[in-house]
């Protein structure tokens, strides 16, 4: 089902590995037009553009964008046990590992009665996206809502689709989850639409425009950041979801085929790549994804993304050109299963996040590692990063002087002033040296 690519006596440039293994079936350009056209009705038409979208692409007719406090309350009460439970356990990892990226405000003397106080200012208000097409995320109310919480954001809205088999609400599990963090805006509204409604605001459900807009979803979602960035701040483009394993003789194939299914599961866009310096670990995971694929819940999914042109078992020489190959790719989601992990993954460059042997799944960083599974897909690992608290966080300068501390450059200023011909800035600093009478 997976084909396999022989790479043996070549050493690839980067711009071939990449050829090699194209990353989306539906063009960038196309999604950010649809995403466009989308994004247009809505900042025009406001809460009817979102009807009209959630009548042709969530099927879902006469319901209540905003939610109203009883749905999410209901929700909540009806959680079960066991799922609030496995909730809270998540909640409580991710909120430890989401403090931990919270900077330190740092004071520097530059010169005596000189001082640079750096300090870490929140944003005011966010939207938080839910993906609920495919499948539905509760794990992605906590991998958004606990990094701005954390971060100090003031103001929270969160956004899901539709969904016609709830009568138009959102899905309880995630209504639940957003009870559970005390997020009280909710709109039921999804794809790209959502992302427009954040980014610019929809008066007539009085939605006040967001600061930042983050959150995973599916190619329409993430083009739709694309369109609002400038506009609003974003996390990455957490588009459909990627794995690389690099794996040697000594993997498990049977671990390997199963992670590799796992992130397959997604989207018949997701991707799945396994790179390998042996051709018997290749031919023991092909065997075993024909093994564990079709008993799979989602096994026509499954067989999409691994057969489709994203997926692929790549035979190289050594450890050094998987590496070589990993880091040119920048996966959404590295996985390594060598006898030589920990020196291995000095060398990675460009991973969203790196999962190391045999009981560390990528699904385990999906829901309660208290590492975040919002993570750069596409190749944007190679510049972005993860959602995280700083994600919501601006450094911001202050800056004190005492009359002496400023005395000191005062002449300095002065010169630099005049040699870009902007000699009042040098002015307004030797105004402060003159007596007022001359
Ligand atoms: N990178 C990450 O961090 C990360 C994390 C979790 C999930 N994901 C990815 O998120 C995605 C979730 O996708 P999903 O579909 O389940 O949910 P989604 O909420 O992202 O997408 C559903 C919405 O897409 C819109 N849509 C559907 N078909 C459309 C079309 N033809 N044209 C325009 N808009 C359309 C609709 O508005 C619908 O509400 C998957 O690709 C998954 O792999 C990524
Ligand atoms: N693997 C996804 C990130 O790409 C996150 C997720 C949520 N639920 C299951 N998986
Ligand atoms: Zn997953």
């Amino acid at each position: 089902m997976i084909r396999t690519l022989d790479l043996r006596g070549s050493r690839p440039s980067r711009a071939e590995f990449l050829s090699l293994i194209p990353r989306n079936a539906i063009d960038v350009d196309v999604a950010s037009e649809v995403a466009r056209d989308l994004i247009s009705a809505v900042i025009a038409e406001g809460s009817s553009a979102l009807r009209e979208q959630a009548d042709r692409l969530d099927k879902v007719t006469d319901h209540n964008i905003r939610v109203p406090a009883e749905h999410i309350s209901e929700a909540l009460s009806e959680l079960s046990p066991e799922l609030r439970d496995s909730l809270e356990t998540a909640i409580a990892r991710v909120r430890l590992g989401s403090a931990a990226q919270v900077p330190a405000s740092v004071e520097t003397t530059v010169a005596p009665g000189a001082r640079i106080l750096q300090r870490w200012q929140p944003v005011e208000r966010v939207g938080l996206y839910v993906p609920g097409g495919k499948a539905v995320y509760p794990s992605s109310v906590i991998m958004n809502v606990i990094p701005a919480q954390v971060a100090g954001v003031n103001s929270i809205a969160l956004a899901s689709p539709p969904q016609a088999a709830f009568g138009g609400r959102i899905h309880p599990t995630i209504l639940a989850a957003a009870g559970l963090l005390g997020i009280a805006e909710v709109y039921a509204m999804g794809g790209a639409g959502a992302i427009g409604a954040f980014a610019y605001g929809v008066p007539d459900l009085g939605l006040e425009p967001v600061n930042v807009v983050t959150g995973p979803g599916n190619v329409y979602v993430a083009a739709a950041k694309r369109v609002v960035r400038g506009s609003v701040g974003i996390d990455s483009e957490a588009g459909p979801t990627e794995i690389l394993v690099i794996a040697d003789s000594s993997a498990q194939p049977r671990l390997v085929a199963a992670d590799l299914i796992s992130q397959a599961e997604h989207d018949e866009l997701a991707s799945a790549v396994l790179v390998t310096d042996s051709e018997e670990l290749a031919t023991a995971v092909a065997a075993e994804i024909d093994l564990q694929a079709s008993g799979t819940a989602h096994a026509q999914r499954v067989h999409t993304s691994l057969g489709g042109v994203q997926s692929a078992l790549v035979l190289v020489d050594d450890l050094d050109v998987a590496v070589d190959f990993s880091n040119a790719y920048g996966p959404e989601h590295l996985e390594i299963h060598t006898s030589q992990n920990a020196e291995l993954v000095t060398k990675i460059t460009n991973a969203g996040a790196i999962f190391l042997g045999d009981f560390t799944p990528v699904s385990l960083g999906d829901y309660s590692a208290g590492s975040n599974h919002v993570l750069p897909t596409a190749g944007q690992a190679l510049f972005s990063s993860g959602l995280g608290a700083y994600t919501f966080l601006r450094p911001q300068q202050i800056i004190e002087y005492n009359k002496e501390a400023l005395n000191e450059v005062a002449q300095g200023i002065r010169v630099l002033s005049n040699d870009e011909d902007l000699p009042a800035h040098g002015d307004a600093v030797d105004i402060r040296f003159r007596s007022e009478d001359n």
